[in-house]
């Protein structure tokens, strides 16, 4: 029997852990176990840790880099090693500059087709956001190219972010998205919340599953259910197929680390300032660091230019990860230095 693959995909920040997390609670009410791949662009492992601390879940974390392209032959192995472990489904979650359809097709070919078949490919959007990528990153045809890609691939887009934008945003982006799939399903979400048992539908704990795993069929909204035009059990690759291309040229992933005996001297205010002073460049920023103004270790994320906290249990070292385009590393490096003298 194949194991069903779900693949959340989606631009930095738009709320793919959200989503998974909300998709591991559920697998766990229904006694399911699945193995969970994730994918980061830089070297700290900042969503992995997330997903363990909320649902305790096993998760490959694949570093420093895309499986998509650069780190594309890295994928496969971890799936192989994964399957060993007899999961009842794989959800994979991509870095945000991704391009989904070389994880279907890696997930086609040898070894692992006889292994796997893709269930479901989910694209999330940033509603706040979406509509300035193509004039934002038009010096990365690249990434432009991918976020294109991102949509055509999906069976479920997923536009999530709605609370910050007005409803008239909403039918704009409904309308560029249907210019790129008008077969997918498309949900308006806060907190990337979805029904989640269509999505779930056929997959099934492995003692218990009496027939192979179906396709996710779509009936994430009211209505009557529509299928997508992709035959049951074939993907979504269109052809002819062309070798991987890198999926960004712009976009890079630094780490800055607290010096020595500093970790507790950066302020809440501090660090939303350092941001700002970044953001024609930075992306998205994630990490864990301590406040003098907290007792506990704080998760930081910032994400289409909002900074969020939340408390964490964070043992280790603080860190903030850059994602940003064309960041000056070496700039970098020597502002966040400044700040600790
Ligand atoms: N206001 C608002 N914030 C959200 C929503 N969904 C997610 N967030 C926040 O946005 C930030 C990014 O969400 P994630 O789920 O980590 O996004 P992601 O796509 O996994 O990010 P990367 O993996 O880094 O690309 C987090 O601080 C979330 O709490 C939403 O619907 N509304």
């Amino acid at each position: 029997m194949r194991i069903p693959v779900i693949i959340l995909s989606g631009f930095l920040g738009s709320g793919k852990t959200t989503l998974l997390l909300s998709i591991l609670k559920e697998s766990t009410e229904r006694g399911l176990h699945p193995g969970v791949v994730m994918n980061e662009l830089g070297k700290r492992d900042v969503d992995g840790y997330i997903l363990q601390e909320h649902t305790g879940a096993r998760v490959e974390k694949l570093l420093d880099g895309c499986v998509c392209c650069s780190r594309k032959e890295e994928l496969a192995g971890a799936l192989v090693q994964l399957l060993k472990r007899s999961p009842d489904a794989i959800y994979i979650e991509l870095t945000g500059v991704a391009n989904p359809e070389e994880i279907i097709r890696t997930l086609e070919a040898a070894p692992l087709r006889e292994q796997v078949m893709l269930h479901s490919a989910i694209t999330v959007l940033d509603a706040e956001n979406a509509l300035e990528y193509n004039s934002r990153f038009s010096a990365d045809k690249q990434l432009v190219r991918t976020l294109h890609k991102q949509l055509t691939a999906a069976h479920l887009i997923v536009v999530n972010k709605s609370d910050l934008v007005e409803p008239d945003t909403l039918w704009r982006i409904e309308k560029i998205v249907r210019k790129h799939n008008n077969e997918a399903e498309l949900v308006f979400t806060h907190y990337s919340e979805i029904n989640l048992t269509p999505l779930l539908a056929g997959i099934l704990p492995r003692n218990r599953s009496a027939a192979s795993p179906q396709r996710a069929y779509q009936t994430f909204k009211s209505g009557a259910l529509r299928k997508t035009s992709h035959e049951e059990g074939a993907v979504a690759v269109k052809e002819p197929q062309e070798e991987p291309a890198a999926s960004y040229s712009q976009v890079t992933a630094i780490t800055l680390t607290f010096p020595p005996g500093k970790g507790w001297s950066l302020t809440k205010e501090q660090l939303e300032q350092f941001f700002a002073e970044w953001d024609g460049s930075l992306l998205r920023a994630k990490g864990h660091v301590r406040l003098p103004q907290e007792d506990a270790v704080q998760l930081v994320q910032y994400a289409g230019l909002r900074t969020l906290w939340e408390d964490s249990r964070y043992p280790g070292q603080p860190y903030v990860v850059f994602i940003g385009m064309n960041l000056n590393e070496a700039l970098l490096t020597e502002r966040w230095s400044a700040l600790f003298t």
